[in-house]
């Protein structure tokens, strides 16, 4: 099992901007794509604080800005203004190289494409991202994450010769390899079956309970999000919703009630 280095504390919420404690913060996150005519803000203002050993679910309607968010949160893509710190990390002043190094040493990435090399055993999959960061792999660590993903007996296998559910397991695994500080998911089930999604979450939710690491995770399922300890809902760029373990049920409802009004504004 991997080692237990921190207790789970709650969900932050908007209302603890400045706690000392978040893995990430956003402050007055904007992006804007194109120009002129053609521009569209993806990003309209955003601020957050996610605590360290929190699961954070983002969610909202199609076109609301999770994607560009999760993309700037983690150092992907540079935001047309505001700040984002990893960490104690403000990454606007660090260079390409050093935002490189940055992500590769504290930022773990898991996509709905899994988004696995082929070529690669479940093995060199899981330890890429060491070796591209030019360190050594700690084979004590390695190999209880390959317990807790439970892939012990896959590990000569390509991807190919695995199913969706264990491609993302080793998706997974990779992402812990370096030991990330946060872990950024963008529908992380999207292309599963709802028992293996399942599988998934709950393998996110430990790591976050057991490990202390900190998982934010786009998601348009109310299911998926009800494994975190925090929704924040999005729309037009900003942050409409902010709620503490809201449970499936609620999470639809908000939902389904963010999108009547959203359909009643269009039609004025
Ligand atoms: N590279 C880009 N160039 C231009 N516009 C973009 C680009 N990427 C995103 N957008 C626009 O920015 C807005 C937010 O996009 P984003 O992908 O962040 O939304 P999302 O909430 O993740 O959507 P979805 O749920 O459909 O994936 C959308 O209007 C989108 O069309």
């Amino acid at each position: 099992m991997i080692p237990i280095n921190g207790a789970r504390s709650n969900g932050s919420t908007i209302s603890d901007l400045n706690s000392p404690v978040a893995a990430v913060r956003v402050r007055g996150l904007r992006k804007i794509y194109g120009t002129d005519t053609q521009a569209v803000t993806a990003l309209a203002g955003v601020d957050a604080n996610f605590g360290r050993g929190t699961f954070t679910a983002v969610m909202g309607p199609s076109g609301s800005g999770k994607s560009t968010l999760l993309q700037t949160a983690a150092g992907l893509d540079r935001p047309t203004d505001g700040l984002v710190w990893v960490g104690d990390t403000e990454l606007s002043k660090l260079s390409e190289t050093s935002l490189t190094k940055l992500r590769r040493s504290k930022i773990g990435f898991i996509f709905q494409a899994f988004n696995l090399i082929g070529a690669l055993t479940v093995q060199e999959n899981i330890v890429l991202p060491l070796r591209l960061s030019g360190k050594r792999a700690d084979a004590v660590w390695i190999r209880q994450v390959v317990d807790r993903v439970g892939l012990a007996e896959r590990l000569s296998h390509r991807p190919s010769q695995l199913s969706g559910g264990q491609q993302q397991r080793v998706a997974i695994a990779r992402a812990l390899a370096t030991r990330p500080e946060v872990i950024f998911c963008d529908e992380p089930t999207g292309a599963l079956d709802t028992q293996t999604a399942a599988e998934v979450l709950s393998l996110l939710r430990s790591v976050v309970d057991e490990s202390g690491q900190t998982v934010i995770m786009v998601t348009h399922d109310p299911v998926a999000a009800s494994y975190a300890d925090r929704v924040m809902v999005l729309a037009d760029g900003r942050i409409v919703r902010d709620m503490p373990q809201p449970g499936a049920e609620r999470i639809a409802e908000q939902l389904a009630s963010l999108g009547a009004r959203q359909r009643a504004a269009r039609e004025g």
